[in-house]
């Protein structure tokens, strides 16, 4: 799927089309909060605050690949042996004479004059002598200093989330503190004089909050400090002060509830009188077209719908873009992947649709093929179990049927940082 397909026109005047909202989102961000010097133990997860240059060639020497013999000279087929050299050994101060070899392993350091590393299945050997069964290439099985990374080349650059592969990297060149992002404050709000904390007993009318526990479980990542706000109520003066205290210790508050049009929904008019503003309102997206984002205070404010199925996607595809650009994350364009549609349904008119789905074998196409699960719905979370992301059903289509090409956002791609 293409990056038009998220860029048609809407039929509703009155909604964002999704790649305005992830802009305008984007834009509420003045910029990413500043840094810190963190020891290497400390870097998983964190994000980089400029490039980290290597300060020394990958690899570091010259050395062997295979477990074998180094020699002199790659076009002879009779050497005789010299030494031994393993890996950690310091290697050998007198270089090889044409017709020597040595008795090498991988990753020990190569001998002067050595010219080509023979693997020990392809020699005969009698004592010292070693006969070759073909002449070698010159450089065969050998890794020269630097042909990894040369010294001063960027080793990662800024922005990078730290992962396993960043930590090697870094690890390999010895580099043991970095300059990083501070963790950006992130304060979770729900709201609804209907919700009750986990583990409280629940009173007639009220049910369990849902949404608190989903963001406080994907947000927890080492770039983000998260700040439990508890429940805001359906009450204009008190989620007023709540906005305002948050706004002045938070980088970014999440909500969610209150967006819409009832008269219990009382975001909008809390941030007004927080003195904040909301700069994004109502996005074409099925579920979380009610979704909001603005500022409040110092902080930005992403208001995420109440339907929990609808907070997520509201969070995976437009609260994330807030967040990231927080954190410093190099900024990743959404790309779902090109997959058949396993389904047929009925189009889903000016809102793309995001429905729980699974990639299940491939279609006749020859791409993935994907499966919608249970039967949608903005507070359904079952579906969401078995689900391994989002199948995206592009606004504007009047029918979906088997084998049509639709996009597959992977839960694994769309939550990470
Ligand atoms: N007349 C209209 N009504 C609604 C519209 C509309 O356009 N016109 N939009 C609907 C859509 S779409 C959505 S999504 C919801 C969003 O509403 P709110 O963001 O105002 O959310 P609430 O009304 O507070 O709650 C909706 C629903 O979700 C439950 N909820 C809320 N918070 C939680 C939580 N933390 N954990 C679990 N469940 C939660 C809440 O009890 C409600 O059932 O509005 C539609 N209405
Ligand atoms: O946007 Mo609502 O999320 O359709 O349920």
């Amino acid at each position: 799927m293409t990056d038009a397909a998220f860029t048609d026109i809407c039929a509703d005047p009155g909604l964002l089309d999704i790649e305005s909202a992830r802009a305008q989102a984007a834009a509420l961000v003045g910029g990413p909060v500043g840094v810190e010097e963190l020891a290497f133990a400390e870097l998983r997860g964190r994000v980089l605050a400029g490039p980290v240059a290597s300060p020394t060639p990958l690899p570091p020497f010259d050395h062997s690949a295979m477990d074998g013999y180094a020699v002199a000279d790659p076009a002879r087929l009779r050497h005789v042996l010299r030494g031994r050299l393993a890996a950690g050994s310091e290697g050998l101060r007198d270089a090889l004479a044409p017709g020597e070899a040595v008795r090498i392993f991988t990753g020990a350091p190569l001998p002067p004059g050595a010219r080509a590393v023979v693997m020990q299945e392809r020699v005969t050997r009698e004592g010292d002598d070693i006969t070759l069964r073909a002449a070698l290439e010159e450089g065969a099985n050998v890794r020269r200093r630097g042909e990894d990374v040369a010294e001063g080349d960027v080793l990662v650059p800024a922005g990078a989330a730290m992962d396993g592969r960043h930590l090697a990297i870094l690890a390999a060149a010895g580099v043991s503190r970095a300059l990083v992002r501070r963790r950006v404050v992130v304060g979770l709000l729900s709201t609804g004089d209907e919700l009750t904390e986990a583990g409280a007993p629940l009173r007639p009318g009220r049910i369990y909050d849902a949404n608190r526990p989903m963001l406080a479980g994907i947000l927890a990542r080492p770039a983000y400090d998260v700040v439990d706000l508890g429940v805001g109520p359906d009450e204009p003066e008190a989620l007023t002060a709540l906005l305002e205290q948050a706004g002045a210790r938070c980088d970014v508050i999440v909500t969610s509830g209150a967006t819409s049009v009832g008269d219990e929904d009382h975001l909008a008019g809390a941030v007004a009188a927080a003195g904040g503003t909301l700069g994004l309102a109502r996005v074409a997206i099925k579920p979380g077209k009610p979704i909001v984002a603005g500022r409040v205070g110092r902080a930005a404010l992403v208001g995420l719908p109440g339907n929990p199925f609808a907070a997520l996607v509201g969070h995976m595809l437009i609260g994330r873009v807030v967040l990231e650009r927080l954190a410093g994350v190099e900024a990743r364009p959404l790309r779902p992947l090109s997959v058949e549609a396993g389904f047929a349904q009925k189009g889903p008119g000016g809102r793309t649709e995001f429905a729980p789905a699974v990639l299940d074998g491939v279609g006749p196409g020859g791409l993935p093929r994907v499966r919608k699960l249970g039967r949608g719905g903005s507070a359904r979370l079952a579906p969401l179990i078995a689900a391994e992301g989002l199948a995206v059903i592009p606004a504007g289509r009047a029918e979906v049927r088997e084998g049509d090409l639709i996009g597959f956002l992977s839960f694994e791609a769309a939550l990470e940082v």
